[in-house]
C-alpha cells in the first residue's frame, strides 16, 4: 500500500518528503555532473573547430565552420538546460524509472540518465492519467531552485500497483499556478495536461486548430508545440523557419522568454504589426476603420490604387526626332497605363520596361501619323538647307549628306532599321527617360499607401467597393507623412508590396555600363529598375564567416535587413480570432507551403465578420494565393500556385488555468451576456478572495483607478494591469466618428502611469489581449461594451486576465449587478 503524505516526520529524522527530496537530489545531482562533461565536450569541439582552420585549406575552414556552428548551438542549449535540468520522474509498472528533463542526458556509454521532454519516451509523463495509466504507477513532478530540488509533488496512477512506495504531495502543481507572475511568460514543461500534450505532440503536417477559453493554455501549448516540432523534425522546421505570429509587440514581448528557455532560439516571433520590414505599427484602428481596412474588398481598392498613375506623374510626352515634335496627350498615356498593368499583374515596379516599350510603340505610331519618315526627312531637308544657305554664306562647304547616312540617316526602304533608328534616338533624349522615370516611379508601398491620404484619389480606387462616407475617414487615418501607421495598415502595406513587386535591388555581379547604356541614369536601369552598381566583387574574396557570424547574420536576416519576403515552413497564429482577411493574406502569403498551428477563441473575437475572415483564413493555410481580384479563388486546386488543401485536426481545451474560480465566475457572467451560447471553461484554483467591483462618478473614475491600483501594490507582489477604454483617437478619427469621449488618451494614460512602479501596466483593452496579470483594475465597462458591436467580447478579454485580484470601476450601477451576480 502507499499513501500520500505531507511534511510527515519520518523515524530516520526530517520529514518522509524531505527524505524523497534527497533521494531526488542524489540522482540529479549526478545528471549534473554529466551536464557539465557535455559543456566541455560541447567546449572542445569549438576550440578544435578553430584549430582545424590553423591548417588553412578551404575544406577545413568549411569543416570548422559547420563544426562550431553545431557546436555553439549545442552548448547553448546545454547552457538553457541547466536551470531546473531534471522536473519529472515516472515509476512504471515494469519496475523501470525514467527521469523527464529540458534536454535528453545520456551516459558516456548512451545509456539515458534524462529523456528530453519532447521525446516520444517522455510522452507518457504528459498522457498517463488515473483512468489510462499508460503503465505508470507514480508520476512525480521535482521542482528545482538552480540545481537544488526544493519540493514533490506526486500523482498515484496505478494504486494497485503501487505496493511500498512513498506518494508525496501538497497540491504543488496549483501552488505552481498560484504563482506571482513576473510581467513575462514561463514555460510550463514540468506541469503540461494531457489535452495540452495532445496539442504539442499533434502531427506536423496540415493544420493544427486549438480552440478554448481564456486562460487554458493556448499560448503556452502553441510555443511547445514549436519547440517539439524542431526537436522531432529539425531538418525540416530548422532549415525553412517556425514563424510566430501574436496580436501585438507587447504580446511579443511578453512571450518572447518562452522558447529561449526551452532552448529555441530559431523561431521568428513577430507581431502582426511588424511583420513588414520597414513598417512598425503603433496604433490600433477604431472598430469602424478596422471592418473597412480589413475587409477582403481593401485587396480590390489597392489593386486600383497601383494601378493609378502616382501623384507627380507628368500628364504629357513629348520627344523629339529629326525636327518632328511627336507629343502623347493624358488620354493616350492613360490607356498605355492599363494596358500595360494589364499584361503584368503582380509585378508593377518591373513593368517599366514594358512601360518604356509601349511608349515607344505610340510614338512611331503618333509619329507615322504626323506624315512619319518623309516628313523628318522634310523636317531634316528644311533645317539642312538653312544650314547650308548659312554655310555657303561663309564661303564653307555643304553639310556632308554621307557623313550623316552613315550615323543612321533615314532610306527609303528599309522598313526596321527605322524604328531601330527611331526607338534609339528616342531613348537617348533625356526628356524621355525622365518622363518615363516620373510617369512610371518605381514605388513603395508606403508612398502608396500615403497618395490615399487624397480623398479624390482614394475616391478612384474604390470604385463601387467602398461607400461614399467612409473614404474620407479612411483618407483622413493615411494622411501627412508622420500619420500613425495601425495594426491593419501593416496588412495593406503587404498586400501594395505584393501587387507592386519587389523594389530595385543591386545585382551584385553585372558590371555596371552607364557609360554605353542610355537606360541607365544615376545608376539605375530605367527600364528595369534595377540599381547597377559599379561592382568589383568577386565571390572568392568574400571571406569565410565563423559560426559566430553566420549567427549573427541570420539574425540580421530576422531583424529585417533582407528585403524579400520569407517563407517559412510552419506558421503558429496567436490570437487568430481576431485578424481580419487582408491580415490573413499578409500571413499566407508567407506560408504558401507551410503546416499551420491556429490558435483562438472566437468568443473573445473583436472582429465582426467572422465568416468572412474565416474564408480567408481558408485560402490562407489551403496554400492559396491571395486573389488579386480581392476574393479567394476556391474550388481551384492543384492550380498554378495552390498547393493542396490539407489536413485539419482540432482540439479544444477546457481547463483555466489563469484565474481563480472567483474571477472566472465574473468573467463567464460577461461571456454569458456577449455569446450565450458559449461554455466556460473550468477554472481550477479557489483563492478566497472575491472580485471587487465598485460604482464612482464618472469623472472620478481616473481617481478610483489610482487608488485601486494602490492598494493592489500592497496586495499582491506581481504585475498589476490596469487596463481602460479603448482611445478612439489615436487613429486620428474620433472627431469624424464622434464614437466616444476621448476620456483615455495615450496622454491621459501616462498620467495615470505617472511615479508607479514597473510592475504596473497602464493599457487598453485591445493592448491586454493574450496578456496576464497578478491583479487587475477594469476601468468603466460600460464604455468598453457600448465602444463596438463587439464590446461585450472586448471586455470578457479584459476581466480574465488577472490571476488573483479583480477589480471592476463602473459609473454604471447596472454594471455592478451584472458582474455579480448571475443570471436567473
Ligand atoms: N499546464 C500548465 N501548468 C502550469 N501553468 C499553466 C499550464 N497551462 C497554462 N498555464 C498557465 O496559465 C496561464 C494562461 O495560459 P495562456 O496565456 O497560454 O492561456 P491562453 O489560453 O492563451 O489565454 P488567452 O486566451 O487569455 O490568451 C499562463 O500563466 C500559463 O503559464
Amino acid at each position: 500500500m502507499s499513501s500520500k503524505v505531507t511534511g510527515r516526520p519520518s523515524s530516520t529524522g526530517g520529514t518522509v518528503k524531505d527524505q524523497e527530496i534527497a533521494v531526488e537530489q542524489r540522482y540529479v545531482d549526478v545528471a549534473y555532473e554529466r551536464l557539465e562533461e557535455m559543456r566541455a565536450d560541447a567546449q572542445a569541439m569549438i576550440r578544435e573547430g578553430y584549430r582545424q582552420s590553423l591548417a588553412g585549406t578551404k575544406s577545413s575552414l568549411v569543416d570548422r565552420d559547420a563544426m562550431v556552428h553545431q557546436a555553439a548551438l549545442r552548448a547553448q542549449a546545454l547552457d538553457v538546460a541547466d536551470d531546473g535540468l531534471v522536473f519529472g520522474r515516472l515509476d512504471l509498472a515494469s519496475q523501470e524509472v525514467r527521469y523527464v528533463g529540458r534536454i535528453g542526458v545520456r551516459t558516456r556509454d548512451h545509456d539515458s540518465i534524462v529523456i528530453d521532454w519532447r521525446a516520444p519516451a517522455a510522452e507518457d509523463f504528459y498522457r498517463a492519467t488515473p483512468e489510462d495509466p499508460r503503465g505508470v504507477v507514480r508520476r512525480r513532478v521535482l521542482h528545482s531552485r538552480g540545481h537544488t530540488v526544493v519540493d514533490l509533488e506526486d500523482d498515484l496512477l496505478d494504486p494497485g500497483a503501487a505496493d511500498g512506495m512513498t506518494v508525496v504531495g501538497d497540491g504543488a502543481f496549483l501552488a505552481s499556478l498560484a504563482r506571482t507572475r513576473e510581467g513575462a511568460m514561463r514555460d510550463i514543461v514540468a506541469t503540461i495536461q494531457r489535452e495540452q500534450d495532445e496539442v504539442i505532440r499533434a502531427p506536423a503536417d496540415g493544420t493544427v486548430l486549438v480552440r478554448g477559453a481564456p486562460g487554458t493554455g493556448k499560448t503556452a501549448v502553441a510555443l511547445h508545440r514549436v519547440a517539439y516540432l524542431l526537436f522531432r523534425h529539425r531538418r525540416r522546421f530548422g532549415s525553412r523557419g517556425v514563424l510566430v505570429i501574436g496580436p501585438n509587440r507587447r504580446f511579443t514581448a511578453y512571450i518572447e522568454r518562452v522558447l529561449p528557455s526551452l532552448g529555441e532560439g530559431s523561431a521568428t516571433l513577430r507581431s502582426l504589426g511588424d511583420l513588414v520590414d520597414d513598417a512598425t505599427a503603433t496604433v490600433h484602428d477604431g472598430p469602424r476603420l478596422a471592418r473597412l481596412k480589413g475587409g477582403e474588398t481593401m485587396a480590390a481598392v489597392l489593386r486600383r490604387a497601383v494601378a493609378d498613375h502616382a501623384p507627380g506623374a507628368p500628364g504629357e510626352l513629348r520627344v523629339v526626332f529629326k525636327g518632328v515634335v511627336v507629343t502623347l496627350e493624358r488620354d493616350r498615356l492613360d490607356r498605355i497605363r492599363a494596358e500595360v498593368h494589364r499584361r503584368s499583374r503582380g509585378s508593377v515596379n518591373a513593368a517599366r520596361g514594358r512601360a518604356a516599350e509601349q511608349l515607344l510603340d505610340a510614338l512611331w505610331q503618333r509619329f507615322n501619323d504626323l506624315g512619319g519618315p518623309e516628313a523628318a526627312e522634310a523636317a531634316e531637308g528644311a533645317e539642312a538647307g538653312l544650314w547650308n544657305a548659312i554655310l555657303a554664306a561663309d564661303g564653307l562647304d555643304p553639310l556632308d549628306d554621307e557623313a550623316d547616312r552613315g550615323r543612321g540617316g533615314l532610306r527609303e526602304g528599309d522598313g526596321d532599321p527605322k524604328r531601330a533608328q527611331f526607338d534609339a534616338r528616342v531613348r537617348e533624349q533625356r526628356s524621355f527617360t525622365d518622363f518615363l522615370v516620373a510617369w512610371w516611379p518605381i514605388r513603395r508601398p508606403l508612398d502608396v499607401l500615403r497618395s490615399l491620404g487624397d480623398p479624390d484619389r482614394l475616391r478612384r480606387a474604390a470604385g463601387r467597393d467602398l461607400d461614399r462616407a467612409d473614404v474620407t475617414p479612411l483618407a483622413a487615418s493615411w494622411a501627412g507623412d508622420g500619420a500613425p501607421l495601425s495594426y491593419q495598415d501593416v496588412a495593406l502595406l503587404d498586400e501594395i508590396d505584393a501587387l507592386l513587386g519587389p523594389p530595385p535591388r543591386p545585382s551584385r555581379r553585372r558590371r555596371a555600363h552607364t557609360d554605353d547604356d542610355p537606360f541607365v541614369v544615376d545608376g539605375v536601369n530605367i527600364l528595369t529598375g534595377e540599381e547597377v552598381a559599379d561592382e568589383t566583387w568577386e565571390p572568392e574574396m568574400q571571406e569565410l564567416s565563423t559560426s559566430m557570424e553566420r549567427l549573427e547574420r541570420s539574425r540580421r536576416v530576422d531583424d529585417g535587413v533582407v528585403e524579400e519576403r520569407p517563407e517559412y515552413a510552419h506558421i503558429v497564429v496567436d490570437e487568430a480570432q481576431d485578424l481580419s482577411p487582408m491580415q490573413w493574406r499578409m500571413l499566407g502569403r508567407r506560408g504558401r507551403q507551410a503546416s499551420w498551428t491556429i490558435v483562438e477563441d472566437p468568443a473573445q473575437s473583436a472582429w465582426e465578420d467572422l465568416d468572412a475572415a474565416r474564408r480567408a483564413m481558408d485560402a490562407a493555410l489551403g496554400g492559396e494565393r491571395p486573389s488579386s481580384r480581392g476574393r479567394s479563388r476556391r474550388g481551384q486546386r492543384g492550380g498554378r500556385g495552390t498547393a493542396p488543401r490539407r489536413v485539419r485536426n482540432e482540439y479544444e481545451l477546457t481547463t483555466n488555468y489563469r484565474n481563480s474560480t472567483e474571477i472566472a465566475a465574473v468573467s463567464a457572467r460577461v461571456l454569458a451576456r456577449a455569446l450565450p451560447e458559449a461554455r466556460p471553461a473550468r477554472a481550477v484554483r479557489t483563492s478566497g478572495i472575491d472580485p471587487a467591483v465598485r460604482v464612482v462618478p464618472e469623472s472620478d473614475l481616473a481617481g478610483a483607478a489610482r487608488e485601486a491600483v494602490e492598494e493592489l501594490l500592497g496586495q499582491v507582489e506581481g504585475t498589476i494591469g490596469l487596463i481602460v477604454p479603448f482611445a478612439l483617437e489615436e487613429s486620428g478619427q474620433l472627431a469624424l466618428q464622434q464614437e466616444d469621449p476621448p476620456v483615455w488618451t495615450p496622454a491621459a494614460r501616462e498620467r495615470l502611469a505617472d511615479g508607479l512602479p514597473e510592475r504596473v501596466q497602464v493599457l487598453d483593452v485591445l493592448e491586454a489581449k493574450g496578456l496576464e496579470f497578478d491583479a487587475a483594475v477594469i476601468v468603466a465597462p460600460e464604455t468598453v461594451a457600448a465602444q463596438s458591436p463587439r464590446g461585450l467580447r472586448v471586455l470578457y478579454v479584459a476581466v480574465s486576465r488577472a490571476t488573483q485580484r479583480l477589480t471592476v470601476l463602473t459609473a454604471d450601477p447596472e454594471w455592478e449587478r451584472t458582474l455579480l451576480t448571475d443570471r436567473g
